[in-house]
């Protein structure tokens, strides 16, 4: 705990509106946010191919590259990993035709599967999407076509967190994608503080936003004590929170 009795929580979300939006939220609901932004966008300037039958949409990122570029989707289905995603499309003014019942790769491929064979499917993203969706999409007879909108990359100063966990300082964490658990541990690497890390966090609570995160820090050495009901930052730390007061 902090010294104001409030259960320090560290998140990772990019440093623009959406560390903010995750701060005013953390703060709102009790803790002390540890902001430490581990994701910062490149944009590269592609652009999505403009004759596909289907489109993917995979971040909020993403939408905002192709809405600033003014991409026209025709009559493609405009398909959105999930509901922030659908809900920043629908106010850049474009028609959202499919969001999966699971947010996440699989679950988008889960729904498009019987429907996209001999397709032009166009997945837009950053440089690090899962193969799981072009492989997916491929598996159910799909021609599938990325385009790299941006880049993802770990902001230099980003680190504070990890020494903060070293010391066992953290009461919680909120990973919200897999290059965010990655990117924390290059910045506690970074420091000379993996191992301190790593048992600083047996006594925090590490909440995931979906199971790709889950497995990739269990593949880093980190077990989530919660995967979140739904991949909303919101579901996320209402229930990191609820979970870290349980603890203490
Ligand atoms: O691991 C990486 O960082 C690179 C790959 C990657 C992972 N996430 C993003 C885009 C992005 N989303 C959020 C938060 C968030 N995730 C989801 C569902 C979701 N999206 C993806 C990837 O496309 C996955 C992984 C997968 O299934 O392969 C998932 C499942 C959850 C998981 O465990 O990762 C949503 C739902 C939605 O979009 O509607 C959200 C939004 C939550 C909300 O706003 O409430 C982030 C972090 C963040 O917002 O803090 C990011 C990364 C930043 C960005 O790209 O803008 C990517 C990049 C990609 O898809 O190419």
């Amino acid at each position: 705990m902090s010294a104001t009795d409030r259960p320090t929580i560290a998140v990772f979300r990019p440093g623009d509106e959406r560390i903010e939006d995750a701060t005013d939220l953390l703060e709102s609901l009790g803790a002390e946010p540890v902001p430490d932004p581990m994701l910062a966008v490149d944009p590269t300037a592609a652009e999505p191919r403009t004759d596909a039958d289907y489109v993917v949409l995979t971040s909020k990122t993403g939408v905002e590259l192709v809405a600033d570029a003014r991409w026209e989707p025709g009559d493609a289905t405009v398909c959105a990993i999930g509901p922030a995603t659908a809900d920043v499309l629908r106010e850049a003014g474009y028609e959202v035709d499919v969001v999966p019942e699971e947010y996440t790769s699989s679950g988008l491929v889960a729904t498009l599967e019987d429907e996209v064979a001999g397709a032009r499917v166009e997945v837009a993203r950053s440089d690090h999407g899962s193969d799981v969706l072009l492989e997916g999409l491929e598996d159910a007879g799909a021609y599938v076509h990325e385009t790299v909108l941006y880049r993802l990359v770990r902001p230099e100063e980003s680190g504070r967190s990890a020494e903060l966990a070293a010391d066992g300082d953290l009461d919680g964490l909120c990973f919200t994608s897999s290059l965010t658990v990655e990117h924390f541990l290059e910045a506690a690497d970074a420091c000379g503080v993996r191992e301190d890390v790593l048992a600083g966090l047996e006594d925090a609570t590490v909440g995931v936003i979906g199971e790709p995160t889950a497995e990739t820090a269990r593949e880093q050495g980190i077990e989530a004590d919660l995967v979140a009901s739904e991949a909303t930052f919101e579901a996320l730390a209402h229930e990191t929170l609820e979970e870290t007061d349980d603890e203490h």
